[in-house]
């Protein structure tokens, strides 16, 4: 048995990227309850955390139409819509995963922590906003967009245009304490989600939301290593890791330590936005501490990827 942090893509929670009803996302998340479940019951101690991206900007795209259509209704700041998204996707998943665990007589309590992540108020990735949210765009939506509203907007990894903004490290996580409780408890945690709420702490040791979206990717790895997990295991779209993803001499990857990580990151073989945090995540943690692995695999292939058989492994 193994202490596990599971980071959710977005095509856990989105099977369809172009329908972002809540009834969609309950009925993908119901799939995705299935695979998560199959490792809690395989014995693995599983804490949950998942991305926001759509979700978030979303949400604050409705408030910014409501705003527009009427001045008196205020526009939501980031830090709240990123809470909403995280309650709004925890509802989903704690609901899911415990009927799963109903259905295979597994009793165990699950619970979405809301959680606040540290960042540093001068992290770079303020001046550079990267993390793309909401929708996808034409280029000549995009451009219009950028005028109209005075949006930063970039072409998202070949997928289309997307809003940006910024994306500073994850530092420390505010409810490390109770998660860390709850998992000791035995219960199944869904934390950091959207990354965590990004917060910057003030010189009397008060907390102050801040405007961007930590990568979930990375707000895992920080998260794994504080709870001293044995992996971290990041579910997308794709079953293994690949270097010239995409090109007629694609190969894929069942292995990738830290040296060739580095040198294929170096190459540019991971796409920004995509694969790269991911890999960047993934090393992080195996060179955290010796001993720890990272697994990147598909949400399918969970299950097969920890018991050996597939997914690409990263090590130290
Ligand atoms: N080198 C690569 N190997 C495999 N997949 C890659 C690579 N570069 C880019 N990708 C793409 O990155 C996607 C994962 O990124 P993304 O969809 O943004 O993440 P998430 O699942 O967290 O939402 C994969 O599904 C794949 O299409
Ligand atoms: N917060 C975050 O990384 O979300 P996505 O995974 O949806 O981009």
């Amino acid at each position: 048995m193994a202490r596990i942090v599971v980071a959710l893509g977005g095509n856990a929670l989105q099977a369809n990227p172009k329908d972002t009803s809540a009834e969609a996302q309950l009925i993908t998340c119901h799939e995705t309850a299935k695979a998560i479940v199959d490792l809690i019951e395989d014995g693995h101690e599983v804490i949950i955390a998942h991305g926001n991206g759509p979700q978030v900007g979303q949400i604050v795209a409705t408030y910014e139409a409501a705003n527009a259509v009427d001045e008196s209704k205020p526009v939501m700041p980031f830090p709240e819509c990123g809470a909403m998204s995280q309650g709004y996707i925890g509802y989903h998943l704690q609901q899911v995963i415990r009927e799963e665990m109903r259905r295979r007589d597994i009793n165990k309590e699950i619970a979405a922590v809301v959680t606040q992540v540290i960042v540093d108020k001068d992290d770079p990735g303020f001046k550079n906003p990267t993390k793309p949210v909401g929708s996808f765009f034409t280029e000549e939506q995009a451009k219009k967009l950028m005028a109209e509203k005075g949006y930063v907007m970039k072409e998202d990894a070949g997928r289309g245009w997307r809003r940006v903004v910024a994306s500073p490290m994850p530092k420390a996580v505010v409810e490390e304490g109770i998660v860390r409780t709850l998992v000791e408890a035995g219960h199944v945690v869904i934390t950091v989600g959207g990354g965590g709420i990004p917060v910057i702490q003030r010189e009397d040791g008060s907390l102050e939301g801040v405007a961007a979206v930590i990568d979930k990717d990375l707000a895992s790895e920080k998260i794994a290593e504080l709870l001293n997990a044995d992996e971290l295991v990041i579910l997308t779209a794709v079953e293994q890791v690949a270097i010239n993803f995409n090109k007629p001499d694609q190969l894929n990857l069942a292995t990738l330590n830290s040296m060739e990580a580095k040198r294929y990151i170096e190459e540019g073989h991971f796409a920004p936005g995509s694969m790269l945090p991911k890999v960047k995540a993934a090393l992080m943690f195996a060179e955290s501490k010796e001993g720890r692995k990272a697994i990147i695999t598909s949400l399918e292939k969970a299950r097969e990827a920890l018991a050996g058989k597939t997914g690409t492994v990263i090590t130290k």
